[in-house]
């Protein structure tokens, strides 16, 4: 069996903005081929966590290395564009490098939206705009695409029609894949292992097998809190506002213990509203 390719590592790496640390000692590593989640509260180090990695925040301490000759595309959370500025897909595409028509068509082709080169950037759709955003980051040929809340304001059946192209992408161009989602369906369905982040690595590991089971629509809408729920991990200390994941934190349906949900059918004896 050949070793995994290491695309980015990131040994006992401290980041810091103005002076104070917003991620201290992680320990992260990528390989070719994988799709890796990152979750976390609103301020817990994600973007941080992306720029180091994308290399547009040095460590303080510790250590980044990316493999020798890498190529990141990424797909921002979003991208103002001027609505008076007449600028269409093709034209966009070749910003700020000129593209060839073949190769913008490809890209297009390659995020489903072949066909669209001539629209206009404001008239295009959420779900068409971040695709543009996609077919753009696609045309430096990726080994690692990031993409940092790319679903933010698509509906669900937009999100997961988009994640699924992701799925496709990692297998036509054989990429790794790096995002920081906060839908529950993209981190069980999509994720070979999830990340979750609040300063620090809090825990990480592969998604649950619950993904499969009935009960695990129960959990839909429980936020952050029931993916942390939701995923085998190691976690060896507590933090107040986070579950104590050392605990058994869902019963055998798949339940985290507050779940709300009517037609919730918890199996363990825990209190359950
Ligand atoms: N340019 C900056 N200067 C100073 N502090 C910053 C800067 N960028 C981020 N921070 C701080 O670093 C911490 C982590 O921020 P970061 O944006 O990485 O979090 P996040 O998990 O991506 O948040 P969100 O989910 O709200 O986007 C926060 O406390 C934030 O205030």
């Amino acid at each position: 069996m050949t070793a995994p390719e290491r695309l980015v590592t990131l040994s006992n790496a401290t980041i810091t903005h103005s002076g104070t640390p917003a991620l201290r000692d992680v320990n992260f590593r990528i390989d070719r081929g994988e799709i890796v989640t990152i979750l976390g509260p609103n301020g817990s180090g994600k973007s941080t966590l992306l720029r180091a990695i994308i290399g547009a925040l040095p460590a303080t301490t510790g250590t980044v290395k990316r493999a020798a000759g890498l190529s990141i595309g990424y797909v921002p959370q979003k991208l103002h564009i001027d609505p008076t500025l007449p600028l269409t897909v093709r034209r966009f595409l070749s910003l700020p490098h000129r593209i060839s028509d073949a190769m913008a068509e490809a890209a297009l082709t390659r995020a489903n939206v072949s066909g669209l080169a001539g629209r206009q950037m404001t008239e295009l759709s959420g779900g068409q705009f971040q695709r543009v955003l996609l077919a753009r980051a696609l045309l430096s040929k990726p080994d690692l695409l990031i993409l940092d809340e790319a679903t933010q304001g698509l509906d669900q059946p937009g999100a997961a029609a988009f994640y699924r192209q992701i799925e496709d992408v990692r297998r036509e161009m054989g990429c790794a894949i790096l995002m920081v989602s906060h839908d529950l369906h993209v981190v069980m369905a999509a994720s070979d292992r999830v990340i979750c982040l609040n300063g620090h690595i809090c825990c990480e590991g592969a998604p649950a097998h619950v993904a499969t089971a009935p009960e695990y629509r129960a959990l839909f809408g429980a936020g952050t809190n029931g993916a942390l729920a939701l995923y085998r991990h190691e976690h060896d200390h507590h933090h107040d506002d986070l579950p104590d994941t050392t605990q058994p934190a869902y019963d055998q349906a798949g339940c985290a213990p507050d779940c709300a949900q009517s037609d919730c059918a918890p199996t363990k004896t825990e209190t359950h509203p």
